[in-house]
């Protein structure tokens, strides 16, 4: 049974796929601290969070059984990731599912800015009837600069234009050919302040773009202009903020987010007649906290079953066609390289693979990472080692991981061969995936084989005699060890030959200490897949 703990409040219509799950057990215990969640963070292997809960080191490190921590949201600036990623917790949000309720949040506080709607409800239920302070400001015709056209950023530039606005926009990956796409006008982050009547960012908050609005800007800018922040709070520079408005450089601001969050009591914001505010409110609509809730729950429970996930912020990302295209080798691949560390003697300096046929057409590099799991985790348990932090751990331990494509597959439409370097021997195995079959290993270093990459094996390196087959089957017979299938690959005859055999339960060590004393054997090695 899975345990999964919620810490922050995260819609139950949304996490009903967990409460359905015979296999999940969920608790939901919101508002806990830090010292609390680290006592109990233990018990969990996934924890779901939005983003008040604070998931440091310390709670990483106490999480012993942690697989997975959701984010029910975009931001994961509240979550420590590379603690999570050196300890191979997987780390996912949902980030499409409150994009256009953060937009509309926006769009609201651009509007209520314009038309000083909180400050002209708080005179009139005061009993005032002044119509006279409240002079607004139209959208249209307006220029609104937009700085950050992701997903959020695009979508509020498509309902400005509605809006009869013009928009400039500066992004690093918006080119000339999409920003024309858009109906939008590109700039850089100076020409855009110099020239906007309203700035609205939608950036994640990073170190290039912390205080990307600051002194330097406010300078610039077109004097009353207007400004919303619905993305991180840091990305404008408050303090310098509060200097443009009251040098009547900026007419009024609206923030959804703070520096510091819940802002101090004395924060200039909170009194300033001309700054309207909200506490993190963009992604609270019903709708997008069951989106998210339901994004991240899919997720957790792909993860927690094995199965194939996306969206994982510790990982690359994949797109979906190549996660469809690659999830089913990723079984094949992570045996492979878990035969091959079971077969291996000395310390593994490299990791070769090879990917040939309809492989070389795919990015595979989450592939590799099962692959690479598959060796490590041979010698460091598979409770260590995962996807997230496979890659990781080779690189911290010297291990090189080089990566070949080539068209030509001996015959197979997909082929992966992967190279076992230890500084004693070079191993090597092939395996493809056989449609109505599934995975089979195909090649032993130079030996053709086929196999089923599952329960005991026995591989028996020796020389091609007569009799030995005969007395291999009747030594394991004898000590009731039933063979299942048997495989025989030489060089040439009388050459060196390998013997795979599948069998029906492990086989003891005396036994295997016998076999090896039988006359023409050179090696062998029991391994369990
Ligand atoms: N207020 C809320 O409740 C709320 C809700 C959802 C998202 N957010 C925040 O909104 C922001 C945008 O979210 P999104 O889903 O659109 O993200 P996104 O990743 O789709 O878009 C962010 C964009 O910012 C761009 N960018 C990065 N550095 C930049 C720079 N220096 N200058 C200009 N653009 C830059 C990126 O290229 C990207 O296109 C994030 O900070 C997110 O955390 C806030
Ligand atoms: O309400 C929340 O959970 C925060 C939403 C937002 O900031 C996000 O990053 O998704």
């Amino acid at each position: 049974m899975y345990k999964v703990l919620v810490s922050d409040p995260i819609s139950d219509m949304g996490i009903q796929l967990l409460y359905d799950a015979e296999d999940v057990l969920v608790d939901k215990k919101p508002g806990l601290t830090e010292d609390e969640l680290v006592a109990i963070i233990g018990d969990y292997d996934a924890l779901l969070v939005r983003s008040q809960t604070r998931v440091t080191d310390r709670v990483m490190e106490a999480g012993k059984k942690l697989k997975v921590v959701g984010r029910a949201g975009v931001g994961v600036d509240n979550i420590d990731l590379p603690s999570a990623t050196k300890r191979g917790i997987i780390v996912i949000n949902a980030p499409d599912g409150n994009t256009i309720t953060t937009c509309e949040h926006t769009f609201a506080m651009m509007m209520a800015l314009a038309r000083h709607i909180p400050q002209a409800y708080m005179k009139t239920v005061g009993g005032e009837w002044d119509r006279k302070s409240f002079l607004g400001v139209e959208l249209r015709n307006k220029v609104l600069g937009v700085l950050g056209m992701g997903r959020i950023g695009s979508e509020v530039a498509a309902r400005a234009k509605a809006f009869g606005m013009k928009i400039h926009a500066y992004d690093p990956f918006l080119t000339e050919e999409r920003a024309e796409k858009l109906g939008v006008q590109l700039g850089t982050v100076n020409e855009i302040v110099a020239n906007a009547d309203f700035i609205t960012v939608h950036t994640p908050l990073t170190p290039e773009t912390r205080h990307m609005i600051s002194s330097h800007q406010f300078e610039i800018m077109k004097k009353g202009m207007r400004i919303v922040n619905c993305a991180r709070g840091g990305i404008i520079d408050e303090m310098a903020l509060i200097e443009a408005i009251d040098s009547d450089i900026v007419a009024g601001a609206a923030f959804d987010v703070f520096e510091e969050e819940p802002p101090r009591a004395d924060h200039p914001f909170l009194k300033h007649p001309k700054v309207i505010v909200t506490p993190h409110l963009g992604a609270s609509t019903v709708e997008a906290q069951e989106n998210v809730a339901i994004d991240v729950s899919e997720q957790v429970l792909l993860i927690l079953r094995g199965e194939a996930f996306k969206n994982a912020v510790n990982m690359p990302p994949v797109p979906a066609d190549v996660l469809n295209k690659l999830a089913p080798y990723f079984t094949l691949g992570e045996k492979l390289g878990n035969f091959l560390a079971q077969l291996t003697i000395g310390a593994v300096r490299e990791i070769h693979v090879n990917y040939s046929g309809d492989l070389s057409e795919v990015d595979t590099t989450p592939l590799t990472r099962y692959i690479v799991r598959g060796v490590l985790s041979h010698h460091l348990g598979t409770e260590v080692v995962n996807v997230v932090n496979s890659m990781h751990l080779a690189k911290e331990r010297d291990v090189q991981v080089v990566i070949q494509k080539t068209a030509s597959t001996k015959g197979f439409t997909n082929l992966i061969t992967v190279t076992l370097k230890s500084d004693k021997v070079d191993r090597s195995i092939a395996g493809t995936l056989l449609t109505g079959y599934g995975p089979r290993f195909v090649q032993i270093d130079k030996f053709p084989v086929d196999v089923a990459p599952e329960g005991n094996l026995l591989i028996i390196s020796h020389n091609d005699k007569p009799g030995i087959i005969g007395r291999v089957g009747t030594l394991l017979g004898v000590n009731d060890v039933n063979i299942a299938t048997m495989q025989v690959g030489r060089d040439n005859v009388g050459g060196a030959a390998i013997m795979v055999l599948t069998v029906d339960k492990p086989i003891p060590k005396e036994v295997l200490e016998q076999l090896g004393e039988l006359p023409e054997i050179i090696k062998l090695k029991a391994i369990v897949l």
